[in-house]
């Protein structure tokens, strides 16, 4: 390791996301846009058809694993390089006030322990507040930040929440 190399080390930016919709993709674009980090979607291996999202049917594949604490929907090629990753922005949408299983996934096929995990999410109208809430009671030894719901935010606007984030 020279110096320059150490410089290096545990200095990037990573944007992971889930999006159904491409609602929480757009921002993520945009973080990507602000920050110059990478971006990787969590992609569920078995997609979820318009049937599965239905909130209003409580049998329907969303419902049942939102309801099931313990559903970990499998994702597409789940492990991602995390070397010299510092800092993760993890976005999702609000599902039933929560970040969909398939994000609880991501979490426990990763080692994110010691990285700065900065939450983000869109949703109908929803605060991330409460997933946020979930996730630090569901993962105690990870240091998630909480972010915020992002619908429609300019990449000007993401720049100013970023650096409110580094004060
Ligand atoms: C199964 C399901 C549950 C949802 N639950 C909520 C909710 O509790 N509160 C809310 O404001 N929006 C809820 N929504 C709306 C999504 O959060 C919103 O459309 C989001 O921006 C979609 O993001 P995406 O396009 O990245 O998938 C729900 C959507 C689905 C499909």
């Amino acid at each position: 390791n020279n110096i320059s190399d150490m410089d290096k080390e545990n200095t990037k930016a990573l944007i992971v996301y889930y999006s159904e919709t491409g609602t929480t993709e757009a921002i993520a674009k945009k973080i990507s846009q602000a920050t110059g980090a990478d971006l990787y979607r969590i992609e569920p291996e078995q997609p979820y058809t318009s049937a599965d999202l239905d909130w209003q049917d409580n049998n329907s594949r969303s419902s049942k694993e939102m309801n099931d604490r313990s559903a970990r929907p499998a994702i597409k090629d789940g492990k991602v390089n995390l070397d010299n990753v510092a800092t993760v922005y993890l976005g999702y949408p609000i599902w039933w006030d929560q970040a969909p299983h398939v994000v609880n996934t991501f979490i426990e096929s990763n080692d994110l322990s010691g990285k700065k995990i900065i939450t983000f999410c869109t949703s109908g109208e929803t605060s991330i507040d409460g997933s946020v809430r979930q996730l630090k009671s569901a993962y105690p030894a990870l240091d998630f930040v909480k972010g915020r719901r992002l619908n429609g935010a300019s990449v000007n606007e993401i720049e100013k929440w970023i650096s409110s984030l580094k004060k």
